[in-house]
Parts: structure tokens; C-alpha cells; sequence
């Protein structure tokens, strides 16, 4: 079935956005919206939305949810300066796939006598090849680092495990990193100048130039985007900068929530999102779901589309408090859901969360 775009979406183009409309690609924005429209396993509740809104405008209110949470993690960067842009655009670059079959082949990296895993994993072992004098966020570096020493930045501090998709890594720093050297005069920086604080010209950048960030999907008869890893640089480097100078983003908020594979778990718990009986037995099966399957965009669309519509809920009770002042991002909402799981993770163990062997989450 092949549905009229202009039937189903509001079409709100800026001209960043006008490569997708050329190349017929929905920006996230639209593909969450258009995926939730005809997904059949995934299903967004009404009443979910309400509650999770409620608990995101009071975290804002009191300021539980606000935009220090990136900086006052030890493993991020502290300062907010060009060395902190090239170090989360490594880190962005690689911010993929860590989960491990079971519970003794989970990759860990022991940083300050504390055991990290997944994402802080990733972080930690760049604290400790920094430490170890690599220049590993250096594009002239990583544009060049070989398997055998990556593999080595990134090793296991548990002996049963290995980072997974090692290969894929090496591939992913090399095409980056060459041309950030080549066009870009060896730094991100250079790309953040060229979007004039706008997130979306700065995200079609990035897809455009960087092919390892195209994460995309055919859907329905719709080339859809997620841009998973693409926007969460973007709101890496907003937090990091807390939006002020090279962080500062006019259109920040048109970013949509990064659809990895974690928070879709906690939207389950919330209630927001309800997965068919048919495909909850197909993730507790611990089958992987292929990148683009309908599954499994259905599974990240109905997030994006989730996430936005709590925001919108949220900025609503606000207003209706009296506190329009008050900023609601999807970014701020994503990194409480993110944030929250890691928090409640043997809770959130109940809830089966979908396995990809995939580069873009
Ligand atoms: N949606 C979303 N996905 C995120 C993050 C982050 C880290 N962001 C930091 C920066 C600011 C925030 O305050 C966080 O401290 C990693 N991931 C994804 O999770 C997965 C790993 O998960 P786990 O096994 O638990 O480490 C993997 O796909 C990874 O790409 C996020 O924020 N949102």
C-alpha cells in the first residue's frame, strides 16, 4: 500500500530539509509520525502518554530533568571546549551495539577502581587510552588506527568479552576520520561552523557527509530516517556545551529522541508503548531482529513518535501551570528515559528490548 505523503504528514520543510523531500527521505520528525500511523505489532497508549507527561513536567519543574546531566557524568568531558566537540564525535562515531548474549560476556572497562559497561564502557576506554598518552580522538589518529590497536583502546577488562563488531568500528573511524582530514581541516569544529546553529542544516550535514550515520529504513512504500547516532551528537554536544557557544542550536528542539535499544524498554514499563503479543514472544526469544526489518522500525519509529507526543503532553501541563518558560525537549525527555533504565535495570530486565547487530544504535 502506498500511501500519499502529503495525506498523512503536515509537511513543515525548512530548507534543510529539502534533501529529503529531493530524495523522497521523511526527516525523523515525519518517519516517527508516519510509522506509527500503519505499524501493526507496536502501539502508542494514550493514557502512557499522560502519565509519563505528568512525571516529565514535574522533573522539570524541580529540575530533576534539566540539561547538566551530560557534564556531571565523570566519564564525559568537563570543559567545553573544541577538544570536548572531537572527543564526542569519537565517541558518537562508535556509540553502538553493546549489549553481549549473557551476563559473563558482558564487555567491561574498569576505570577509577569502577567497573563500567555499554556506553560508560566506551567512555571509560577513552579516558584510558588518553590516559596512556593515544591521541585516540585525534581524526589523524583514528583515520588511520589499525584492528589490532583498536582493539586494544577498546579491551575488555572482563576476560570473557570482547567489544562486539570490532570490524565494523575500525571501518566506521577510517571513512570519518579521512574526511574529516580531507574537508574539514582534521576537527568537527569545522562542520559545527558550517551549519550556523541550526540542528537540522547540522544533522543534514552529517548524513550527508558521514555515510557510517545514515541510519535509514525503507518503510511501507517510505524512505524513512531515524538518525539515531546522528542526532545524538547533536544533543551530546548541546548538553555538553549546556546550548551556549558551539552548542548553541536556534531549531534544538526539533531533534527527536535517539532510537537505540534501551529506551524503548522503559516506554514499555511506562505503559506508553505496547508491543503485540506476537512480537513480545519474538524478543524474549532473543532472536536478532535485522536492521530495517518492519519489526524493528516499527519498534524505533513508535518511539521517536511516542517521545515527541509526550513532549508535546508535557509543554501542554506546563502551560497550563502557568510555566510556558520552561523548556520541554525530546533530548531532555530521551536522556531521562535513558538515564532512568540504567538507574531501574534489574526492573527493566523484565522487559525484553530488541537485539540488532547494527552500526546505527
Ligand atoms: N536513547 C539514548 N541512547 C543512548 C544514550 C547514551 C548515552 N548518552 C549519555 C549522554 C547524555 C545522557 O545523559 C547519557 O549519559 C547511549 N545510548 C545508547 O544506549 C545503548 C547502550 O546502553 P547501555 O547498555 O545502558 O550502555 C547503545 O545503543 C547506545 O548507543 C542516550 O542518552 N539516549
Amino acid at each position: 500500500m502506498v500511501v500519499k505523503l502529503n495525506q498523512v504528514l503536515g509537511l513543515h520543510t525548512t530548507l534543510s530539509t529539502l534533501r529529503h523531500l529531493e530524495m523522497n527521505i521523511l526527516t525523523p520528525k515525519q518517519s516517527g509520525e508516519f510509522i506509527s500511523k500503519f505499524a501493526k505489532n507496536v502501539f502508542i497508549l494514550p493514557d502512557g502518554i499522560k502519565k509519563l507527561a505528568n512525571e516529565v513536567a514535574e522533573g522539570i519543574k524541580n529540575k530533576q530533568i534539566c540539561i547538566d546531566g551530560f557534564s556531571q557524568h565523570e566519564l564525559h568531558p568537563q570543559k567545553a571546549d573544541e577538544s570536548s566537540v572531537d572527543w564526542i564525535f569519537f565517541v558518537d562515531t562508535l556509540n553502538f551495539c553493546f549489549w553481549s548474549a549473557n551476563e559473563n560476556t558482558k564487555w567491561e572497562v574498569i576505570w577509577n577502581g569502577k567497573t563500567h559497561t555499554g556506553y560508560f564502557a566506551l567512555c571509560a576506554s577513552v579516558r584510558r587510552a588518553l590516559q596512556d598518552g593515544i591521541p585516540v580522538t585525534d581524526p589523524k589518529f583514528y583515520s588511520q588506527v589499525t584492528s589490532a590497536e583498536l582493539d586494544h583502546i577498546l579491551r575488555s577488562d572482563n576476560p570473557n568479552a570482547k567489544v562486539p563488531l570490532l570490524e565494523d568500528r575500525v571501518t566506521c573511524l577510517h571513512q570519518v576520520g579521512k574526511i574529516l582530514m580531507e574537508k574539514y581541516m582534521g576537527s568537527f569544529v569545522m562542520c559545527l561552523k558550517e551549519c550556523n546553529n541550526s540542528a537540522q542544516n547540522l544533522l543534514q550535514l552529517i548524513v550527508q557527509e558521514f555515510p557510517c550515520f545514515r541510519d535509514e529504513a525503507d518503510f511501507q512504500g517510505h524512505r524513512v530516517a531515524i538518525y539515531k547516532r546522528a542526532q545524538i551528537l547533536i544533543g551530546d554536544i548541546w548538553a555538553c556545551f549546556r546550548g551556549e557557544g558551539l552548542g548553541h542550536f536556534s531549531d534544538i528542539d526539533t531533534i527527536t529522541m535517539f532510537a537505540d535499544y534501551r529506551v524503548p524498554q522503559v516506554l514499555v514499563h511506562y505503559g506508553v508503548l505496547k508491543y503485540s503479543d506476537e512480537l513480545m514472544e519474538l524478543l524474549k526469544s532473543d532472536k536478532l531482529l535485522e536492521n530495517g526489518s518492519e519489526n524493528e522500525v516499527e519498534i524505533r519509529g513508535c518511539s521517536i513518535q511516542a517521545v515527541d507526543l509526550v513532549a508535546d503532553e508535557a509543554r501542554k501541563l506546563l502551560k497550563s501551570q502557568g510555566h510556558s518558560d520552561l523548556i520541554v525537549s525530546s533530548i531532555l525527555i530521551d536522556h531521562f528515559l535513558w538515564d532512568y533504565r540504567r538507574k531501574h535495570a534489574a526492573m527493566l530486565e523484565l522487559i525484553p528490548f530488541h537485539k540488532t547487530m547494527s552500526i546505527f544504535y
